[in-house]
C-alpha cells in the first residue's frame, strides 16, 4: 500500500480569546515545544506552534498573526481583513471556548472566522462545568451561535476528550504526504538550537583553521513579541584562535553572525538580533560556564 497518497496533512488555525487554554490545549497535543529548522512555503503567512505526526496524519498547528477582537477602528479592520485572509490560508480553523461561558469577545472572533474551511469548536474546560444538563444547555447555545462543522467538548487541562478532538480534526485534513519530516523539526529548545547554529557557522567558515572545540554558551535569550534578542559567546581554546574567528577588521566574525542570524530567523520564524563576543576560555569560571552550556555540569 502507497500510504503518501491516504497520508493527511495540514495546517489547524488555533483561534480564542485569551484565557480560553489555547497555549494549554497545544502543549497537550503536541508536546514539547519545536523549532523548525526548515520553513516551508504553505507556512509563510503563519507561525508554527507545534507539530504533532501519527502513522496517518500529521497535524501543524499553527497561529495567526495580528489576531485582535478589541478594537473596530478602520485600521483594525483593515488588519481584520488581514485575518481573515490569513485564516482561509489554513485547512481547519479550531476556535476554542469556555465552558458555560459565551462572551463578547467570543462572538467578535467568531465574526472573523472563514465561512469556506471546516470550522471546529473547542468546548474547552469542560471540568469546570457545573453539571452535564448545564453543559448541554451551553452547546446548544454556542451551535446557535454560529455555523460551525463540529462541536467537540475537552479538558486541556486534564487531558479528556482529546483524542477524539485529534480524530474529529483528522477528518478535515486534506490528503497531503506530511509536510515536515523529522529533519525538519528539532526537540532542542530555541536555546541550545540558537548555540547550534552559531557553532556551525564558526566550523562552516573557519573550521579548517580551528581543530578544537569550539564551544558557544548563550549568555541571555529574551522574546519580545516576535524579536528575540541573543547575546552569545564563542569560546576558543587559544588567542590565535580568537583572531582567526574574528578575522581582518572583525569580517569573519560578522559573516559568522550575520549567517547565523538568518539561519535563527528563518528557525524561529521572527525577527532576531544578535550579538555574538568571541572569547580565549581561561580560568575556572568560563570552563564552568562551559560545561554548563554543554549540559555537562
Ligand atoms: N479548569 C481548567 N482550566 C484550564 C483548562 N485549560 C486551560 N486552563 C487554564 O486557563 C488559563 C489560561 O490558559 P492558557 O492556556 O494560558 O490560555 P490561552 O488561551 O493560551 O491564553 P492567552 O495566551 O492569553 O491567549 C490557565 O490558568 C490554564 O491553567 C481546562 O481544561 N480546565
Amino acid at each position: 500500500m502507497n500510504v503518501s497518497t491516504e497520508y493527511r496533512c495540514g495546517l489547524v488555525a488555533i483561534v480564542g480569546r485569551p484565557n480560553v487554554g489555547k497555549s494549554t490545549l497545544l502543549n497537550r497535543l503536541v508536546g514539547q515545544k519545536v523549532s523548525i529548522t526548515s520553513r516551508k512555503a504553505q507556512t509563510t503567512r503563519h507561525r508554527v506552534m507545534g507539530i504533532h505526526t501519527t502513522d496517518r496524519a500529521q497535524f501543524v498547528f499553527v497561529d495567526t498573526p495580528g489576531f485582535q477582537t478589541r478594537h473596530t477602528s478602520t485600521m483594525n479592520r483593515a488588519m481584520n481583513k488581514r485575518v481573515r485572509e490569513t485564516l482561509s490560508d489554513t485547512d481547519v480553523v479550531m476556535m476554542l471556548v469556555e465552558a458555560g461561558r459565551l462572551t463578547r469577545e467570543d462572538r467578535q472572533v467568531m465574526e472573523l472566522l472563514p465561512k469556506d474551511r471546516p470550522l471546529l469548536l473547542v468546548v474547552n474546560k469542560v471540568d469546570q462545568a457545573k453539571d452535564r444538563a448545564a453543559l448541554m444547555a451551553y452547546l446548544q447555545q454556542v451551535a446557535a451561535a454560529h455555523a460551525f462543522t463540529e462541536i467537540v467538548p475537552v479538558s486541556a487541562k486534564q487531558g479528556s476528550n482529546l483524542d477524539e478532538l485529534l480524530k474529529t480534526l483528522e477528518k478535515h485534513l486534506p490528503e497531503n504526504p506530511p509536510l515536515f519530516g523529522e529533519d525538519h523539526v528539532t526537540d532542542q529548545t530555541e536555546r541550545q538550537l540558537a548555540a547550534e547554529l552559531i557553532r556551525e557557522k564558526v566550523f562552516r567558515l573557519c573550521g579548517e583553521e580551528i581543530p578544537y572545540a569550539v564551544a558557544v554558551v548563550i549568555d541571555k535569550f529574551e522574546e519580545e513579541g516576535n524579536l528575540r534578542r541573543i547575546f552569545a559567546t564563542i569560546l576558543v581554546d587559544r588567542d590565535s584562535h580568537k583572531a582567526i574567528v574574528i578575522g581582518k577588521g572583525g569580517e569573519k566574525l560578522k559573516t559568522i553572525s550575520t549567517q547565523a542570524r538568518l539561519d535563527m530567523e528563518h528557525a524561529f520564524d521572527g525577527r532576531v538580533y544578535l550579538e555574538v563576543w568571541v572569547k580565549v576560555k581561561g580560568g575556572w569560571a568560563d570552563d564552568l560556564r562551559t560545561l554548563k552550556s554543554l549540559g555537562l555540569d
